[in-house]
């Protein structure tokens, strides 16, 4: 199956310039969402994760379907102040100002395998991010994946982690 069939392209959305990749038409469409959940396991599977951990938001919707098939726990990293109780931040920079994501403290068991998701990278910032934070709370990264990956972009090379992408984008 030719999942990228399933995934709608919208041009200047949020901004003029941006080639957006929206993912409501692969969720909507059960089959091949099914077959996206197969496929990110068996991207995921060398990294014999112990947990997964999705990124707010649309990386909370590639990550749990996938814990619920690996019979994995599921975790959250979000963005500042939506996490009740005491909280971990992580800082990092943007192209112009900071931006800061946050875990809830004790979700990661001291050196457990932790498998981040999302459903796209671009610039690879936020992935990177959330690979400092999660070891700042003890957790031993040993893989990431997204649904999809803009190359161009090269995100990629920010990464010290092994990273899967399921579809590859040059524009
Ligand atoms: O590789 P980067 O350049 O960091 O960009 C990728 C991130 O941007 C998008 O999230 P967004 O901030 O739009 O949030 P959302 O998932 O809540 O829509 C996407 O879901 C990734 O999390
Ligand atoms: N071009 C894009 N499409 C969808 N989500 C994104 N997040 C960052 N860049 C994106």
């Amino acid at each position: 199956m030719n999942l990228k069939e399933h995934i709608r392209s919208v041009p200047d959305f949020p901004k003029p310039g941006i080639l957006f990749y929206d993912i409501s038409t692969l969720l909507e469409h059960p089959v091949a969402w099914k077959v996206t959940v197969e496929r990110l396991a068996e991207a995921i599977r060398p990294f014999k994760p112990d947990l997964l951990a999705g990124i707010e938001s649309r990386g909370f919707l590639t990550a749990a379907p996938l814990a619920l098939e690996l019979g994995l726990g599921f975790i959250m990293i979000r963005k500042k102040g939506k996490l009740p109780g005491p909280t971990v931040p992580y800082t990092y920079d943007l192209e112009y100002g900071t931006d800061t994501v946050e875990i809830q403290e004790g979700a990661v068991p001291p050196g457990a395998r932790v498998v981040i998701l999302d459903d796209l990278l671009a610039t690879g910032g936020t992935l990177n991010a959330s690979v400092h934070l999660l070891r700042k709370v003890g957790g031993n990264v040993t893989g990431g994946a997204c649904i999809m990956e803009l190359t161009f972009l090269k995100g990629r090379d920010k990464l010290d982690i092994p990273f899967a992408s399921l579809l590859q984008y040059d524009e």
